[in-house]
């Protein structure tokens, strides 16, 4: 192409890099994802998947970076990349150019996310070696919560402890504000004014948004908190966090509440909800009990802070696709006046509510890679 016309993102997650390529239109050029870093990885770059073994997010970036040629993108067409963040800390609530001083504000807040931020800066670090000139821009995870009160974002400790950056956050933001733009277009529907996400992924959270701004979610100080995940504990007491470290240290226990716990360590091996539904074994359908239970416990939570809830949406990979925790969930909402319609629901179509349903629901794809886009363009032109 050769005529800087494109914009490559990047979404580094703890064991994937996902990533896409959009034209000046932001139509979608390509995409694709490494997955399994650090294990058994594989790498998917538009049709093409291949079994190859990634040490790190390093190796795995520069394969990507190596293939796009072989898809007909030079780096010397692209006039920008963009970069998801996941935790932009108090001071970064809105995209940014990066620079020097951005970078070290996100590398100050790799404590409170150290499964992610790491692997975002590592993208960044690597691109910037490449192609010194490109404008980079990065778009937070945290930044949709900003609008959060600060009943929902403080913790019952003493203020002092506050300073030091001890709040909850909450995360899965650009994916909630992707689905708070996709909503009214897939609707054909205005937003609704009370509306509870479901990001229900390998990390999963709920999100109450009100007039389309978020005011509670299930995440907190970092993305382990909340409900039940694929690898993560979700919701723990702090003494059994303090016990836990007590008697098996502090890094030991990290591994354990971010690693071993969740879907994983409940069914005894597996954190994959396809792997799990085609599972027969009693552990395996208690995980995906445990997952739907505790995703129902929140829910009513989030709709008590809102007072009340208009409409439901799915999204992320369980959302999108897991017809069975779908149903499971909603039938755990009839109380609210929720009334799935079954063969919507099979059939996996957008609208997912019977006529006589009180909440209306939708399933919306996540979008991340296109909100993250969609940023890096808007500052572009802002420039
Ligand atoms: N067809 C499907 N049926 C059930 N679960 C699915 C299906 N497709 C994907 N998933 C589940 O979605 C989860 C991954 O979600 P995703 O949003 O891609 O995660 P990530 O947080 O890595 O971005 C996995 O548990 C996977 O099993
Ligand atoms: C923030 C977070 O939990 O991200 P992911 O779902 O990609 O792990
Ligand atoms: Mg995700």
């Amino acid at each position: 192409m050769g005529n800087q016309q494109l914009i490559l993102v990047l979404n580094a997650g703890s064991s994937s890099i996902k990533f896409a390529v959009f034209d000046k239109a932001l139509s979608e050029v390509l995409s694709g994802m490494a997955e399994g870093i650090g294990g058994a990885s594989r790498l998917k770059v538009g049709a093409t998947e291949i079994e190859t073994p990634f040490i790190d997010h390093r190796s795995a970036l520069s394969a990507i970076l190596k293939l796009l040629p072989k898809h007909g993108i030079a780096l010397t067409d692209l006039r920008a990349a963009g970069h998801r963040v996941v935790h932009g800390g108090s001071k970064l609530t809105a995209p940014v150019r990066v620079t020097p001083e951005v970078r070290a504000e996100i590398s100050s807040c790799t404590p409170l996310a150290p499964l992610h931020n790491p692997h975002n800066l590592a993208a960044i670090d690597t691109l910037a070696e490449l192609t010194p000139d490109l404008p980079q821009f990065a778009s937070f995870d945290t930044s949709f919560h900003a609008s959060n009160p600060e009943v929902a974002t403080r913790y019952a400790i003493p203020k002092m402890i506050e300073t030091k950056g001890i709040r909850r956050y909450g995360f899965h933001g650009l994916s909630y504000s992707s689905l708070v733009r996709r909503l009214p277009e897939i609707s054909g529907e205005k937003l609704p004014s009370r509306l509870l996400a479901f990001h229900l992924g390998n990390g999963a959270s709920l999100c109450a948004i009100k007039n389309g701004r978020s005011v509670a979610t299930t995440m907190g100080y970092s993305p382990l908190d909340g409900l039940t995940m694929g690898t993560r504990s979700g919701g723990i007491d702090a003494n059994a966090v303090l016990r836990l470290v007590e008697d098996n240290g502090l890094e030991r226990t990290k591994a354990i509440l971010n690693h071993e716990s969740g879907l994983l360590g409940l069914s005894g091996g597996k954190s994959d909800m396809r792997n799990l539904m085609l599972d027969p074994s009693a552990d395996s359908a208690f995980a995906i009990e445990h997952f739907c239970y505790w995703s129902l416990r929140h829910a009513g939570s989030l709709i008590a802070a809102m007072e009340g809830v208009d409409a439901i949406a799915f999204t992320g990979g369980i959302g999108e696709n897991a017809v069975g925790v779908r149903a499971r969930i909603l039938r755990g909402l009839e109380w609210i006046g929720v009334r799935m319609d079954v063969d919507a629901n099979h059939a996996r179509k957008a609208q997912l509510h019977a006529a006589s349903s009180k909440v209306h629901i939708w399933m919306v794809p996540a979008e991340e890679e296109r909100m993250i886009a969609i940023d890096a363009a808007a500052l572009l032109e802002a420039v």
